[in-house]
């Protein structure tokens, strides 16, 4: 049986990340560094180890229509080093929202959707869309290894692109519905892979049953 990992220390603490929070509705998006090279290493040896597909190439239709480039591995196993990422980032965030007031949020959240994702050098990236109107809150993108452009823009047709820091070990933070009483979502992309590059999504899903990862990443008894 695999011993649940331990949580990783955070670069950036309760009150950088509520400075981010709060900028948030000004900014779509907000980067700050969070992970030290030896807990990013973790959760590479840990990523390596998943089973990925490729994302759907065409997701929508018409006008709507959005491009993906990169392989997906949504089997994150709970107990592992991604599944402590998990736990620390949602108890920060708790800690970063009790900082502020009025609460940026007030319904539940928790991180119940961890999904990694693969690019190669060259990639097309993911063309500019919103996330799935399920994703409330906060959408958290940390990058593992390499390098693209993750910037926020106006429409579909990247109008406006602002780049966000992206480099390995930074957290992108993004707005999702509900955020301070927004219910709109930033249109964003990645592109410009001059390297491979892996990333790790952390979202709270409202369609998902109850349970976040903390709970369920909790061996019996601990
Ligand atoms: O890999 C990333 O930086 C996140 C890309 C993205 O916007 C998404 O997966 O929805
Ligand atoms: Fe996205």
């Amino acid at each position: 049986m695999t011993l649940t990992s331990e949580p990783p220390a955070f670069e950036s603490g309760p009150a950088a990340l509520a400075e981010a929070i709060a900028r948030l509705p000004a900014e779509d998006a907000v980067s700050l560094p969070l992970l030290g090279g030896d807990t990013v290493q973790g959760l590479l040896d840990e990523s390596s180890t998943l089973t990925y597909r490729p994302a759907t190439p065409v997701i929508g239709a018409g006008e709507r229509r959005v491009w993906q480039d990169c392989e997906v591995s949504c089997a994150v196993p709970r107990e592992g080093a991604l599944g402590a990422c998990a736990r620390r980032l949602q108890d920060a965030f708790h800690e970063a929202f009790a900082l502020l007031s009025p609460t940026p949020l007030a319904e539940r959240f928790d991180i119940n959707d961890l999904i990694v994702q693969r690019y190669p050098k060259g990639s097309g990236g993911i063309t500019p869309h919103r996330d799935h109107i399920a994703y409330r809150g906060l959408i958290s993108v940390i990058t593992l290894s390499g390098i693209c452009r993750f910037a926020v823009c106006r429409d579909r047709s990247a109008a406006e692109a602002r780049p966000v820091p992206a480099p390995v070990g930074w957290l992108v933070l993004m707005r999702g519905p509900g955020l301070y009483g927004l219910e709109d979502r930033p249109f964003h992309f990645v592109d410009r892979f001059t390297e491979p590059r892996i990333s790790v999504g952390f979202r709270h899903d409202r369609r998902a049953p109850d349970g976040s990862v903390a709970t369920l990443g909790l061996s019996p008894g601990g």
